[in-house]
């Protein structure tokens, strides 16, 4: 696939993200990968989407290292390059902090199928990572997300082995989902739809919602990288320049 059409792609999918009602300032990203040239494109880090422009996505390769672009890549770049190079057969790649998906991330609940819709979609349980440790968390976070889904649809930890092309989303506990699909445009659909499961699912539950905030450590992270150690209130060291 010809990377210019591939950047429009990418930057259409995050627009439906916004356009779904998945995304919140800058939250969330899409990006697509064309894998004969082994190239990633991938929205930049904190601009705004209604000035996003087919010229402002970054190309990365698969370890994610900037091919072209003058934008940082989403903070999230390391998460989607992870699960390029382990789910050989996945296009496209969306993040978002959508509502009801989130929510259940956050109760550390999988999303079950509880009717047809979800069945449409979704092959079995949207499932939910394991927590990540302190570690993971204090090093290679980002990467460490990707590694959390992949270890969850191989089925480690005891739990059974999940194929992503027949359940193209996951819950990073604490945090909020991962969706792909064959190309952008699939993946921020299948977005949208798991929006619409997991609030449809919440209606179906009186859910048991996990009353503990998450651990200090998983704060710090979260807050520090966005408003940086010194930061004021209110400040955000993420927003750039176009
Ligand atoms: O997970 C998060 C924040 O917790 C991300 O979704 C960011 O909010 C999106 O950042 P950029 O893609 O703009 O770097």
């Amino acid at each position: 696939m010809r990377l210019t059409q591939l950047r429009e792609e990418v930057l259409e999918a995050n627009l439906e993200l916004v356009r779904g009602g998945l995304v919140l300032y800058t939250f969330g990203n899409a990006s697509g990968v064309d894998r004969e040239q082994g190239l990633v494109v991938i929205k930049p880090s904190g601009v705004d989407y209604d000035k996003l422009k087919p010229e402002h996505m970054v190309v990365t390769d698969l370890e994610g290292n900037i091919i072209e672009g003058n934008l940082r890549p989403s903070s999230d770049l390391d998460t989607h390059t992870l699960l390029y190079r382990e789910f050989g057969e996945i296009g496209a790649v969306v993040h978002t902090h959508s509502e009801f998906a989130t929510s259940f991330a956050q109760a550390g609940l999988p999303i079950t199928a509880f009717g047809t819709t979800h069945a449409d979609y979704f092959h079995g349980p949207v499932p939910v990572t394991a927590p990540l440790s302190d570690e993971a968390i204090e090093g290679q976070y980002v990467r460490e997300t990707g590694a959390a889904i992949v270890a969850r649809f191989r089925g480690e930890e005891d739990r059974a082995a999940i194929d992503p092309l027949a359940v193209p989303a996951c819950l990073v506990y604490g945090h909020a989902p991962f969706v792909w699909g064959r190309t952008p445009h699939e993946a921020a659909h299948n977005a949208v739809v798991l929006e619409t499961i997991a609030r449809m699912a919440y209606r179906t539950l009186l859910l048991e919602a996990n009353m503990q905030q998450v651990s200090q450590t998983l704060l710090d992270r979260h807050y520090f990288r966005k408003h940086g150690a010194k930061a004021t209130y209110g400040q955000s060291r993420k927003e750039q320049d176009l």
